[in-house]
């Protein structure tokens, strides 16, 4: 005779089947429950079988956490660590030697058989499409911690409609270990909603079943497809008809960017997206919209800038009428102030450490940058400005004079070089000769397996590496040219126009001019992409950077915000392309305050023709027309920056880019420098030396030490 079926089993299977749960994995876990808690219904009934449910999800967590181990066992990956993960069955067992004469009404193939219990077994029939084949039927969560990060990965579907298998679930986690955060905040809202639905007040646990983490959410996780990691976490559940979901943040998680939703504005059944989706969906829109090329371009990344700007504007900004927001301000100011903010300085004090005054003054009434902000602090005045590029550059790059004693800069900000008069550029398609450009290639040709015709000029092999930066053999080449230039070949001219420039009647001697290696990127009568990796200066700035009022007498000067590599590239000195005699004329016409003290000279392959004629000697200069460029101040020997010609689309080298990248690792906050090879002793120079503050100690002008130094590393 069959034994008649205790209801409360009836009734658990009835609760789990509710929120999704097969009976078939409701049983073992309720079998070992009843065995843990020495028969004791109450608590497993308690808070409408939230105990039960809790046991069933870590269960099965343990199960995945083990067979995704196996399986990467099965691959060339070491096991994932598996962290706290106490299974069940090791927890009941201390329990059951008490209990091991206990009777367990629950034994296999004792699931209740009845009409009800039949249904219980065999789930609803979308849930058993769902099911056919498979070993377990439920909301699934992993929560794996391997290497620090912590990894969700959960699949649900009490519909049918996701089918995703075990085994595919599995090689989802092991394989890519990124986790849908929707699967995870569907199922925990689901079982939020079960509880509510029976008005439970909060749950308590009676005793704790198991030391995983996985009940309580991770707060960040690993989202995105190409394995950055994203801050991200759960929405917050508190309010069932809004949920937030944090998306990004600033370094330090002062700042962050947040998605609310509404759920009761949008469909009734809402999900959250996956994250990663999110954003390429996002991104693909973003890229036909505003055509942006750079293949590097993330809008995670783009959003967690976001955050760290707001910081650097609240920390570095000292003008309040940047950070006061007004009522229709798009972001609220959720942070603090940070502990740099609103630093307080002594107008007075300061006033005596200023030591230039400024030189923005000329004939020509150029325009002042916009967006300039000026405030007033208890008596001192800041500079502040947002962009100094007005939109010119891909990033913004802010002015901060937090002294408030130096006047605003006073030029045009040009991107790229601009012609005076009558310089000659050579910039045409016909002068690029099938030999300068690579027409048969496609995409990047850095990963092509052959270098293309565009690395001849460098010896067969590209400058840059993949990642962007200018390889080591070629860097140090160019260091040791910039350091010991006497040891490398200098061209004299016949009749120098330089000279020439000087005094067209009675030019001296050429005084040499070093012919320096070039970097040669492709352009545009190549067939390579615009996301080539050959093609780092001509994208133009990507480097957070900062104009800002030097405190040792030196005026402006250029600093980074973020770390910078060895060998990347920081900007290129941007101009007027000018005749040498054209700055001569400049310079005679100004007076001597006046006198150009931004020019270049593009002389780094004078010697590839015979006599240079007056139009084809170039020179940049950034006096009135410039970019970020001309805030870079002189150090002598050990500058940070090294200035390096870059061949782009004129291949008879009277006309190149003057690219500057960093000789060594250069830390954020500190300032660029690049040795301007200024003779100090030359005191016939048209161009009077200033007096050098570079505090270096290999500091040519006159005080300082007078041995080179290395600073290859
Ligand atoms: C290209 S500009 C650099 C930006 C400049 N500091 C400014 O305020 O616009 C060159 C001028 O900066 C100043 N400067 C650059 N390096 C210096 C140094 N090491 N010591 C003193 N003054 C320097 C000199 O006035 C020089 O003529």
């Amino acid at each position: 005779m069959a034994q008649e079926r205790d209801p409360r089993i009836t009734k658990a299977f009835t609760a789990m089947k509710n929120i999704g749960i097969a009976a078939q994995t409701v049983k073992p876990v309720l079998k070992r429950l009843l065995k843990l808690y020495d028969r004791n219904w109450a608590l497993i009934e308690d808070d409408n079988y939230r105990t039960l449910a809790d046991a069933i999800f870590e269960y099965e967590n343990d199960k995945m956490i083990q067979e995704n181990a196996a399986i990467v066992n099965d691959g060339l990956e070491p096991p994932l660590k598996k962290l706290n993960v106490t299974p069940l069955e090791d927890q009941t067992s201390s329990s059951t030697k008490d209990n091991e004469s206990r009777r367990l009404d629950l034994e296999e193939g004792e699931v209740p058989l009845d009409a009800n219990e039949e249904e219980l077994m065999d789930p609803s029939p979308s849930f058993s499409k769902y099911l056919r084949g498979q070993s377990h039927s439920l909301v699934y969560e992993t929560s794996i911690k391997d290497r620090g990060d912590i990894h969700i990965s959960t699949f649900q579907d009490p519909t049918g409609e996701n089918a995703v298998t075990h085994r595919q679930l599995n090689l989802f986690c092991a394989g890519q270990a990124y986790g849908d955060p929707s699967f995870v905040l569907e199922k925990r809202e689901r079982i939020r909603e079960y509880h509510d639905q029976r008005n439970v007040t909060k749950p308590t646990r009676k005793e704790p079943l198991n030391c995983s983490s996985h009940v309580s959410f991770p707060a960040s996780y690993i989202c995105s497809g190409n394995g950055k990691k994203a801050d991200a976490s759960a929405p917050e559940l508190g309010d069932s008809l809004q949920s937030t979901y944090d998306i990004a943040s600033s370094s330090c998680g002062q700042v962050k960017i947040s998605l609310k939703c509404n759920h009761a504005l949008g469909q009734s059944k809402f999900q959250w997206p996956n994250l990663d989706a999110l954003m390429k969906y996002t991104e693909s829109k973003f890229l036909r919209s505003y055509k942006i090329i750079d293949p590097k371009f993330s809008l995670i990344h783009l959003l967690k800038e976001l955050c760290d700007s707001y910081m650097e504007l609240t920390s570095n900004s000292a003008d309040r009428s940047l950070l006061n927001k007004s009522p229709g301000d798009r972001f609220h100011q959720t942070t603090g102030s940070h502990p740099q903010c609103f630093e307080t300085h002594n107008l007075e004090k300061d006033r005596n450490k200023k030591v230039r005054s400024s030189a923005s003054s000329n004939s020509l009434n150029l325009a002042v940058p916009q967006q300039q902000r000026v405030s007033h602090d208890r008596g001192r005045a800041f500079h502040n400005v947002y962009d100094i590029t007005n939109g010119n550059e891909k990033i913004s790059i802010s002015l901060l004079d937090e002294y408030g004693n130096e006047h605003l800069p006073n030029f045009v900000y040009i991107p790229q070089n601009i012609i005076y008069q009558n310089a000659y550029v050579h910039a045409s398609l016909a002068r690029i000769a099938d030999e300068d450009c690579c027409a048969s290639c496609a995409g990047d040709c850095l990963s092509s397996s052959v270098p293309c015709a565009c690395a001849r000029d460098t010896g067969g092999d590209f400058a840059y590496t993949r990642e962007g930066l200018l390889k080591e053999e070629f860097l140090g080449a160019c260091i040791s040219m910039n350091e010991e230039p006497h040891k490398h070949y200098h061209f004299y001219c016949p009749d120098c126009p330089l000279e020439r420039a000087k005094n067209a009647y009675r030019p001296q001697k050429c005084k040499g001019h070093l012919v320096r290696k070039f970097v040669k990127e492709c352009w545009r009568k190549c067939r390579c992409s615009m996301q080539c990796g050959n093609r780092v200066v001509q994208r133009g700035i990507t480097r957070k950077l900062q104009v800002f009022l030097t405190d040792d007498g030196k005026g402006w000067g250029l600093r980074t915000l973020e770390e910078l590599p060895k060998g990347a590239f920081v900007c290129e000195y941007v101009g007027e392309i000018l005749t040498n005699m054209e700055l001569y004329e400049r310079n005679n016409q100004s007076s001597s305050k006046d006198r150009h003290t931004y020019p270049v000279l593009l002389d780094a392959d004078w010697g590839s023709e015979g006599v240079l004629k007056d139009e084809d000697a170039l020179c940049l200069d950034a006096t009135y027309y410039g970019n970020v460029a001309r805030f870079i101040n002189h150090r002598c020997c050990d500058a940070n920056l090294l200035d390096i010609p870059v061949e782009v689309e004129t291949p008879d080298h009277h006309y190149y880019h003057l690219a500057f990248f960093t000789r060594r690792k250069v830390h954020a906050m500190e300032e660029l420098t690049w040795d301007y090879g200024i003779d100090f002793d030359d005191h016939n120079h048209p161009i009077e030396a200033f007096r050098c503050r570079c505090g270096s100690a290999y500091c040519r002008d006159g005080k300082g030490k007078r041995t080179k130094p290395s600073i290859s590393n």
